[in-house]
């Protein structure tokens, strides 16, 4: 095992997110849960992403865009570019998610099911997130049906 799940306290930090494709949605989604604040930044951004962001940088990474930024996560479609995100990112100190390559990313992202106060969060080491997916609905109900006997 390689990847140690933790709770992150991310109250008030500030998350950047690079792409605003499917996978940058999904992680935005999910940020937008936590009281932390996110800029996206991507060369074209449709309006679900612009809604939810807190910040909307219309353009190409460029690395100045990690000042001051306390976690990232590289979710555009192009390895060169994520891989120079990841770089870019080491060398500042910033943990960094990289999305098409878990061998550069210093933390992954499980899938995620929020039900406040609890978290259902499956990961698979990186080996597997299709099945990580496939046990958090699986797991999901359990936990539905848990807070309908808990309500009763
Ligand atoms: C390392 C990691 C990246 C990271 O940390 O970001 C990663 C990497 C890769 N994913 C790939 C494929 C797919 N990933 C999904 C979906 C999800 N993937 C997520 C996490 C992670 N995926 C991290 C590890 C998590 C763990 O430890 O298990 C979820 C759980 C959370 C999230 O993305 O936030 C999210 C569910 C969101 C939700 O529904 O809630 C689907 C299905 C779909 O999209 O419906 C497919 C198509 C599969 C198919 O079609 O069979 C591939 C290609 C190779 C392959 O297939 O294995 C790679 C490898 C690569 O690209 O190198
Ligand atoms: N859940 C996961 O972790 C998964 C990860 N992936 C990987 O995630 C990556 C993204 O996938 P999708 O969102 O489906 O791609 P997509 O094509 O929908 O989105 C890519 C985004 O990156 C942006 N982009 C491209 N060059 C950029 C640059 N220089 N600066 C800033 N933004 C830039 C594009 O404008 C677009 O918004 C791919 O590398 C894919 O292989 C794929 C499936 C699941």
């Amino acid at each position: 095992m390689k990847y140690l799940p933790i709770g992150l306290n991310v109250s008030g930090k500030k998350i950047l997110v690079v792409g605003a494709g499917k996978v940058a949605l999904q992680k935005i989604k999910i940020l937008k849960n936590f009281d932390c604040r996110v800029t996206i930044v991507a060369p074209s951004v449709y309006n679900q992403v612009q809604i939810i962001a807190d910040e909307v940088i219309i353009g190409a990474y460029q690395a100045r865009f990690l000042n001051n930024i306390d976690l990232v996560y590289a979710c555009t479609n192009n390895f060169v570019i994520n891989k120079k995100i990841a770089k870019d990112a080491r060398k500042r100190k910033i943990l960094v998610n990289v999305a098409d390559n878990s061998v550069l990313s210093d933390f992954i992202s499980p899938a995620l099911y929020i039900d406040e106060p609890m978290i259902i969060a499956i990961s698979s080491d990186a080996r597997a997130p299709k099945a990580s997916k496939n046990m958090r609905d699986k797991l999901k109900q359990v936990l539905r049906d848990d807070k309908v006997s808990r309500d009763k």
